[in-house]
């Protein structure tokens, strides 16, 4: 391979995270740690920062070379929903990065939020691989001290819907109180992995930590700028972990099947996987159809022919397993489902 070949990762999806925790909880510094991880490692990332005021002073606090957008004046999961569909395609289309972090305001609601980013792979290749929650220790704490309340609710929430907890400030906590966050965090959410991250230091890499962050590695050093052929596969960058338990699961069909094995496939979907929605093309009608699922009901549109994007279907829900479900996918297309 030639030594100055770029990597080409055009037609690999544009690997997505969100960025949750409440006000305060330290994702910016989290976010400057995942970009300096980046850099590190050769990808090209971009960053999508929401902030409910009309400034953003986060965005002063990161690399001036990366490309970022910003959505000010209102939170992504309710009234500027649609600019974030516009601005992720934006940062798409012109960046090209192999990864975006989207910053979300600390009163984001995530299952929102996840909704409002899968509506993205619908015109173009990007998967959201998932929520990293920031949990202020001493924060979490405190609320828990109060009981109920609507912070607390929207705090569980966020931790509920997380595949990787951050857990900062336990500087702010005694040892006892730590532990006691801990188990708090898994018993809400038993399948994210946890993590300390005292002023974004983690003890093992964080971009290790994320999930599916090795298909990245995996494609940029296949085309490395030193030639060298890597493993596809990964194994030569550490055992990547195992998310099974995942929250989102996005699939790029390879080829149409039947429209009576995907309505079969959508029917006997688990009661965990609550929503999903996609692009399909059926062997046996002559349009593409847009479909969303919802509440166990689903519908299907026509789509325009000029829609550039590739076939995709999204699965969100609680907590359900990735590889059972893909391995149903899979087999819509080879008649096996
Ligand atoms: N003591 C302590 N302070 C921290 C830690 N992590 C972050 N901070 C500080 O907490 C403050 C808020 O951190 P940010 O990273 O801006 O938090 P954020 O979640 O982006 O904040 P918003 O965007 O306002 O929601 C900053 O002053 C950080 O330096 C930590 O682990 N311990």
């Amino acid at each position: 391979m030639c030594a100055n070949q770029t990597k080409d990762n055009g037609d690999q999806p544009i690997l997505v995270y969100v960025l949750s925790g409440y006000l305060g909880s330290g994702k910016t510094t989290v976010l400057q740690k995942l970009l300096k991880g980046a850099k590190a490692r050769g990808w090209k990332a971009a960053v999508l920062m929401n902030e409910a005021g009309d400034v953003n002073l986060d965005g002063e606090l990161l690399a001036k070379d990366v490309p970022m957008a910003e959505l000010l004046g209102g939170c992504i999961c309710c009234s500027v929903k649609n600019d974030l569909g516009l601005s992720l395609l934006q940062l798409a289309r012109e960046h090209r990065p192999d990864v975006i972090w989207i910053e979300s305001t600390g009163v984001a609601q995530p299952l929102e939020m996840m909704d409002a980013v899968t509506e993205v792979s619908m015109y173009a290749k990007l998967e959201l691989r998932g929520l990293i929650t920031v949990v202020d220790a001493r924060h979490l704490l405190d609320r828990l001290r109060l009981g109920a309340g609507k912070t607390l609710r929207l705090m569980r929430e966020q931790i509920r819907g997380a595949a990787l907890l951050l857990l900062s400030k336990t500087d702010l906590v005694g040892r006892g109180e730590a532990e006691e966050v801990r188990a708090q965090l898994r018993e809400w959410n038993p399948s994210a992995a946890i993590e300390d991250a005292l002023k974004g230091e983690t003890g093992t890499d964080l971009i290790t930590l994320l999930p599916g962050a090795v298909d990245i590695d995996v494609r940029n050093h296949y085309h490395d700028r030193h030639g060298h052929n890597h493993d596809r596969q990964g194994h030569d960058h550490g055992a990547p972990r195992l998310h099974d338990h995942v929250h989102v699961l996005t699939h790029y069909p390879s080829g149409p099947f039947s429209s009576e094995n995907f309505e079969r496939f959508l029917r006997e979907l688990p009661a965990s996987v609550y929503r999903a929605k996609g692009i399909v093309t059926f062997t046996d009608t002559a349009a593409r159809y847009l479909f969303q699922f919802a509440y166990r009901e689903s519908d299907f549109m026509p789509v325009a022919s000029r829609n550039p994007a590739p076939d995709v279907i999204v699965l969100i829900g609680e907590d359900f397993s990735a590889s059972d479900l893909r391995e149903r996918l899979v087999g819509l297309g080879t008649g096996t489902d």
